[in-house]
C-alpha cells in the first residue's frame, strides 16, 4: 500500500508547519494545517476520522440542501459514470461540510464505510482537520488533499479532490469530492482528477444558471472561440433591466471582478463596451461566427448570447437597485424592506423608517438616496441633537443680517442645501411643535421661508424621516402635529433589530472586513457573536469589531478577546438546549418577533428541530 506516514513524523511535521517551518506540500494544505492547530486547536496525533451525524440531523441537512442536491445530482451521475470501477467514491457536501449525497462502488462498501465516506459524515475542518471538502469550503478553491496531506491519521490512506459549487448568485453552497481509496503514492497522479472535477463543477454551475435564469439572456464566455458553444469557461445571466442577474463562479476571474457582490447587479454596459440592445447580434442565429466583446477594463473576450426561453419575470428582486440590495444578505424582513423601498425611490412619497437605535435608519435612507435618480446631496439632520434656539436658522436659513450676530450674507439652511437631493430627518418625533408647522409648509408648498426673509424660496427635496418613538402615539398625546404626521407617513418601513436577522453572520463579516485591521473571528468566537442579543444593533457590532481588531494583534479573534458582556451571556447556561421546554422555545419565538431562524439560532437548535418541537407542543 506504499505505507502511511509514521504517526510521530506526521505530528512533528504538522507542529513544525504550525510554528512557521516550511514544507514541500502545497500552500493550501499548509494553510489548512495552521488553521487546524491554531484556530481549531486540533490534536495532530488524532486518529478518529469524521463524525457521522444522526439520521435525523442528516434528514434536516438534506432538506436544507434541496437546491444543492437538485443542482448537482445529474452532474454527479455523469462524472461517476466516467470514473466507475476505479476505486473512487463521490461525495456531495453542503456548506456545513455534511455529506448529503454519495455515489460509490458497492463492492468497496466495507472500505468506504471504514473511511467514513458515507452520507452524514462531517468534513468541516474544525471537526476532522485538513481534508478535501473541509479545505475547499474554507478557501472556496479546488484542492487535492493527498494521503499524508490529511491532518487526521485515520485519513492518510486516502486521496481527496474537492471542488467548490456556487449558486447562481455566487454563494458557496457546497463541495463535490472525489475520494480515491487506494491512490498511488505520487500526488501528481491526481492532477487529471482535479481538472475533471473542475470541469464537472463548471458544468453543474452552468446548468444551474440556465435553469434559474430562463427569463434572462445568458452570455457564454470564453478566452478562445473554439469551445464557446460546447464548453464555455463561464456564463452570465443578464436581466431585462440590463443588470447582471446571475453568474457562474469562473466569471469573476475571467472578468477581473473581486466578488459576486460586486458583479451581481452591475450594469452590463459598465463591464462591456457594448450596447445591451445589440445582445441578440451575439446569438448563434444572428452570427455564425463567435463575437469578440470589448471589455470596459480593456481586452477582449469571446461571447455568445442565448435568448431567454421564458417570458420576463415579474418579480421585483432584480429591479431592486444595487445600493438597496447591498443592505442585506437574504434576511427575509430586510429583503422585503429593500423591495418596498425600491418601489418609491423615484417617487415623491414620504418615507418613515422605524427601528431600534443603531439598526441603520440613516444607512438605509442613504441607500435609498443612492438608488434614486436624485443628483442633489443627501443631508441628514438629527432633530434631537440640534439646540432649539438654533434649529430654526439651521433648517430654514436666514436672510442677510436677519438678526444680531447673523452673517451679512445670510445662511442657506439645511433644507435648501438638500435641494435636488434627499433630506433625512432623524428623530423627527423630537422636533419642537412650532417648527413642525413650518416644516409642514415646506413639504406642502415646496418652498422655504428663511428667517427674516419676505420672499419664500422654492425647494425640491425628498423627505425621509426616522424615529424610534411611536409617532401615532405622540399624535394621540398631542405632542406631534397630526397634519405633519399624515404628510410624512407615506410608506412606513420597519427595520428589524440585528438579533432577529438571519444574515447576522454576513453582517458581522461585512463590518469586520471594513474595520481597520480586518479582525477575523474564529468559529467559536463567531458562535458567541451569533447568540448575543446586540441591544446596540449595527453600531454595537462596529464597536465590537474595532475592539476585536485591537485585542487580537492580527491573529484570529478567539472567545478570550471578546468582552464579558458577550461571553457571559452565552456561558450563563440560560440558553435552552435540546432539553429545553416547549414553553421556552415559544418564548424565544416571541422574543424574535416570530422569526423562526433567529429564534432557533438563539435556542441553539436547528430550524427543523425547532419547527418539529413547536408542532408537537400544539
Ligand atoms: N448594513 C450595514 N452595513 C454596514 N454598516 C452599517 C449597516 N447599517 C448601519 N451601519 C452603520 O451602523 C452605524 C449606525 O447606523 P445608523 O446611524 O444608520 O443607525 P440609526 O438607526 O440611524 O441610529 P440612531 O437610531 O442612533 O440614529 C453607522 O455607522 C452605519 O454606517
Amino acid at each position: 500500500m506504499g505505507g502511511r506516514p509514521n504517526a510521530g513524523a506526521h505530528v512533528l511535521e504538522v507542529i513544525g508547519v504550525a510554528e512557521g517551518q516550511n514544507s514541500r506540500r502545497d500552500a493550501d494544505v499548509l494553510a489548512s494545517w495552521r488553521r487546524c492547530v491554531i484556530e481549531h486547536q486540533l490534536d495532530p496525533g488524532r486518529h478518529t476520522g469524521p463524525r457521522i451525524v444522526t439520521a435525523q440531523e442528516l434528514n434536516n441537512h438534506r432538506q436544507d440542501s434541496e437546491e444543492l442536491l437538485g443542482m448537482a445530482r445529474h452532474g454527479m451521475e455523469d462524472l461517476y459514470r466516467r470514473v466507475n470501477a476505479m476505486g473512487y467514491v463521490l461525495l456531495l457536501a453542503n456548506a456545513h461540510g455534511i455529506t448529503v449525497d454519495t455515489i460509490g462502488d458497492t463492492e468497496l462498501d466495507r472500505e468506504v464505510r471504514h473511511a467514513g465516506l458515507i452520507a452524514g459524515s462531517e468534513w468541516h475542518e474544525s471537526n476532522v482537520g485538513t481534508n478535501g471538502v473541509g479545505a475547499c469550503l474554507a478557501t472556496g478553491r479546488p484542492i487535492t488533499v493527498h494521503r499524508g496531506d490529511h491532518f487526521d491519521m485515520a485519513l492518510t490512506s486516502l486521496s481527496c479532490t474537492a471542488v467548490p459549487i456556487h449558486s447562481a448568485q455566487g454563494k458557496l453552497v457546497g463541495a463535490l469530492d472525489l475520494s480515491h481509496l487506494e491512490p498511488p503514492q505520487d500526488k501528481m497522479s491526481q492532477a487529471l482528477t482535479l481538472e475533471v472535477m473542475k470541469s464537472c463543477a463548471r458544468r453543474i454551475e452552468m446548468a444551474n444558471l440556465v435553469r434559474c435564469h430562463r427569463a434572462d439572456w445568458i452570455l457564454r464566455l470564453n478566452l478562445s472561440s473554439e469551445f464557446l458553444d460546447v464548453d464555455p469557461m463561464a456564463a452570465l445571466a443578464i436581466g431585462a433591466d440590463g443588470c447582471i442577474a446571475g453568474m457562474t463562479n469562473n466569471a469573476l476571474a475571467l472578468l477581473g471582478q473581486k466578488s459576486s457582490k460586486a458583479l451581481i447587479g452591475q450594469r452590463f454596459d459598465e463591464i462591456f463596451s457594448y450596447d445591451l440592445d445589440d445582445l441578440p447580434k451575439l446569438s448563434r442565429a444572428m452570427a455564425p461566427v463567435d463575437g469578440a466583446l470589448e471589455m470596459q477594463s480593456g481586452g477582449f473576450i469571446f461571447a455568445r448570447s442565448v435568448p431567454p426561453t421564458a417570458p420576463p419575470r415579474r418579480a421585483v428582486e432584480h429591479a431592486v437597485p444595487k445600493p438597496l440590495r447591498a443592505i442585506h444578505d437574504g434576511d427575509p424582513a430586510m429583503r422585503h424592506l429593500a423591495e418596498r423601498a425600491a418601489r418609491v425611490v423615484d417617487r415623491q412619497i414620504s418615507v418613515i423608517l422605524r427601528g431600534e437605535t443603531g439598526t441603520g435608519k440613516e444607512f438605509i435612507a442613504r441607500a435609498m438616496h443612492d438608488s434614486s435618480r436624485r443628483r442633489g446631496p443627501f443631508v441628514a439632520i438629527n432633530c434631537a441633537a440640534l439646540p432649539e434656539a438654533l434649529i430654526e436658522s439651521e433648517l430654514f436659513g436666514y436672510a442677510p443680517n436677519a438678526f444680531t450676530g447673523a452673517h451679512a450674507r445670510g445662511k442657506k439652511g439645511l433644507i435648501r442645501e438638500a435641494n435636488g437631493g434627499t433630506l433625512f430627518l432623524d428623530e423627527i418625533g423630537d422636533m419642537p411643535m412650532g417648527l413642525q408647522a413650518r416644516l409642514l409648509r415646506v413639504l406642502s408648498e415646496r418652498e422655504v421661508l428663511p428667517v427674516g426673509a419676505t420672499k419664500a424660496e422654492p425647494v425640491n427635496v425628498r423627505v425621509i424621516s426616522a424615529s424610534h418613538r411611536d409617532l401615532a402615539e405622540l399624535v394621540a398625546q398631542g405632542q406631534f402635529r397630526q397634519d405633519l404626521y399624515y404628510r410624512l407617513n407615506g410608506l412606513v418601513l420597519d427595520i428589524p433589530p440585528v438579533r432577529a436577522r438571519t444574515d447576522l453572520e454576513w453582517l458581522i463579516q461585512n463590518i469586520s472586513a471594513a474595520t481597520e485591521g480586518k479582525p477575523c473571528f474564529s468559529p467559536q468566537a463567531m458562535d458567541l457573536l451569533l447568540s448575543y442579543a446586540w441591544p446596540g444593533n449595527v453600531r454595537e457590532i462596529i464597536n465590537l469589531c474595532e475592539l476585536a481588531a485591537a485585542m487580537c494583534d492580527g491573529a484570529s479573534v478567539l472567545p478570550i478577546h471578546l468582552p464579558a458582556v458577550i461571553t457571559d451571556r452565552a456561558s450563563s447556561a440560560s440558553l435552552p438546549t435540546n432539553g429545553t421546554s416547549e414553553d421556552a422555545l415559544l418564548q424565544f419565538l416571541n422574543e424574535y418577533g416570530g422569526n423562526v431562524t433567529a429564534a432557533a439560532r438563539a435556542a441553539k437548535i436547528d430550524r427543523s428541530t425547532f419547527y418539529r418541537r413547536l408542532r408537537k407542543s400544539k
